[in-house]
């Protein structure tokens, strides 16, 4: 899947660029230290869980990365280009925590979503191929029969579904989440990760901002544990270290896969991707 991948950057050696490097980065908010020296890498089509108590750096992390809050030190890239210089932002999509689709504007569903499609059409109108893709977000979430609806009457897990539809509809190669689970039922958790690991096989690398891993366990190729702002320890595939190798082996994934190389096996325990998404029910 990754050697294939179109679009994937290489560096002068061939090695597979990073989409996110983070190196001994430190930030501050509000005059005090809350990065302490990050290191932090994603590569395409890797699924990467940034865990932690509340309060250890995981959000600005994020927002750091994508140049949202501004480091203090270290070196950042997105797309192996430093992030104050990065612009082509259609190919990062952000799910923010706990935000609001349209901050009490009046806009419908589509409006909201169709946003996604900005970074890559401009003020131009929308075309066939962003109707398509906005289509199919609202699909992947099953918000499609809400689509004509004012987002101010939706609930909070149904707000939740549509940021997450405009990020998707933006057809991203890089996705950030941050805590997509709060307040999401279990089902819809489930039609999430069906979502993800469609979207990891199709190459797109995936950060998340989680404080349990739930039903995208067994798609998370490393879990990054922050504490007080510092990388407290690093968990290779934790969905294998859980159940053990011989159990990753017997789901498909070989003991001892390289980290470029990561592994999506399906899960026998949930639907499928294809039939989650068939139900489109988030
Ligand atoms: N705007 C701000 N001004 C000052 N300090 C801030 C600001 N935002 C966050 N902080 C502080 O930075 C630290 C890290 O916050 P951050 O939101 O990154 O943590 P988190 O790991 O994402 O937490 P949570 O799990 O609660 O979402 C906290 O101590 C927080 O109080």
């Amino acid at each position: 899947m990754i050697e294939s991948r179109p679009g994937a950057i290489r560096n002068g050696e061939g090695q597979m660029e990073p989409v996110i490097a983070l190196t001994e980065v430190t930030a501050e908010l509000g005059g005090r230290p809350v990065l302490r020296g990050i290191d932090l890498t994603v590569a395409p089509g890797e699924a990467v869980a940034l865990l932690g108590a509340n309060g250890s750096g995981k959000s600005t992390a994020v927002r750091t990365a994508i140049g949202q809050v501004p480091a203090t030190g270290g070196e950042r890239t997105l797309f192996g280009t430093p992030v104050r210089r990065f612009r082509d932002w259609r190919r990062v999509g952000y799910v923010p925590q706990r935000s609001t689709a349209a901050g009490g504007v009046p806009a419908t569903v589509r409006e909201v979503v169709s946003a996604g499609r900005l970074a890559r059409r401009g003020l131009r109108p929308l075309g066939r191929a962003d109707r398509a893709a906005v289509d199919r977000a609202l699909g992947l979430v099953g918000m499609a029969e809400r689509a004509g609806d004012s987002v101010n009457a939706l609930s909070g897990g149904q707000h939740q579904r549509v940021l997450i539809a405009r990020a998707l509809a933006t057809e991203p190669e890089l996705l950030i989440m941050d805590e997509p689970l709060a307040g999401v039922d279990l089902a819809s958790q489930r039609v999430l990760a069906g979502t993800l690991r469609a979207l990891l096989r199709e190459g797109t690398a995936v950060l998340l901002v989680l404080h349990e891993l739930g039903p995208l366990e067994p798609l998370i190729d490393r879990a990054v544990v922050l504490a007080h702002g510092r990388v407290e320890r690093t968990i290779d595939q934790p969905g294998r270290a859980a159940k053990g190798d011989a159990g990753a082996a017997a789901e498909g994934c070989p003991a001892g896969l390289p980290e470029s190389h990561p592994c999506h096996p399906a899960d026998e325990s949930e639907p499928s991707a294809e039939a989650e998404l068939q139900t489109g029910i988030l």
